[in-house]
């Protein structure tokens, strides 16, 4: 199953997309992590893993990716942009994957420096990524950039299920129906998630289309710490019930 993990800015994406990848890893399942998030750093320190080289570097980069692009948009749509071709775990090049048997994770391609373009040949890429990956049995999560760019690049197509970070903010809940909107027009089932959750869970949960929460993660102190010393996030009790009902529905 791919799983495409969304929300508003810092609303915990990239921390979700750890607890979940661990509480998957602890039951046997064999998880890849996607980082599509061109702009954040964390997630590979969130999952305790070394920081992966760009997979964009294996297509000649942001610069040989770029040109592909607007190659393909100069031919207003005479030519098909197609990036790669349908491939397994397998033949991704050992040496731009991160992870044991466990956890394997794998970055699209970075912002690195200043004023060094657009993100775009990333989104491409990552959409592409998304759709020709070969799941195989693995789960496949799918740690995306801010708010809704990515839904503009298309890259939910390829995926099985579209799952909403949803922090305890008007942002967060506007979102969440905007997202649920955008998941029904391409016929993808949407799920929530309320996270950095203490007594106003209830509240939260009033104010969102309530049958598409499946869990709450708490604000919890050791995620916290994990969070701001850059190391690993433990495993949460909470997310026991949230990965069971992933996994089953
Ligand atoms: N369940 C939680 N308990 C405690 N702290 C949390 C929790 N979830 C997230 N946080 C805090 O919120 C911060 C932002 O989380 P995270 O980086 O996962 O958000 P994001 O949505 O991926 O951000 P961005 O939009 O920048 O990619 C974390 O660094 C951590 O401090």
């Amino acid at each position: 199953m791919k799983f495409v993990i969304c929300g508003k800015g810092g609303s915990g994406k990239s921390t979700v997309s750890a607890l979940i990848a661990r509480e998957m890893a602890s039951r046997g399942e064999k998880v890849l992590v996607v980082d599509t998030d061109e702009s954040n750093f964390g997630l590979y320190k969130q999952l305790g893993l070394p920081q992966p080289r760009d997979f964009m570097d294996s297509l000649g980069g942001k610069k040989g990716l770029g040109e592909r692009l607007m190659k393909f948009m100069r031919s207003e749509g005479k030519e098909k942009l197609s990036i790669l071709q349908e491939f397994s775990i397998d033949d991704i090049p050992q040496e731009l994957i991160v992870g044991e048997d466990g956890i394997k994770l794998v970055a699209i391609g970075k912002i690195h420096d200043y004023g060094e373009g657009c993100a775009c040949p990333m989104g491409a890429l990552a959409r592409e990524f998304i759709e020709k990956l070969k799941a195989d049995g693995m789960q496949v999560i799918v740690d995306t950039d801010a708010g809704i760019e990515h839904f503009g690049r298309g890259v939910e197509a390829g995926s099985d299920r579209i799952v909403v970070v949803i922090d305890p903010s008007f942002e967060s809940v506007q979102l969440s129906e905007k997202i649920s909107e955008m998941g029904a027009k391409i016929n993808k089932p949407v799920c929530f998630i309320l996270n950095r959750m203490n007594e106003d869970a209830a509240e939260l949960s009033s104010l969102v289309d309530g049958k598409k929460v499946i869990g709450s993660v708490p604000f919890d102190r050791d995620v916290f710490q994990a969070c701001l010393k850059g190391s690993q996030v433990p495993q949460l009790a909470e997310m026991k019930e949230i990965v069971d009902r992933l996994l089953a529905e």
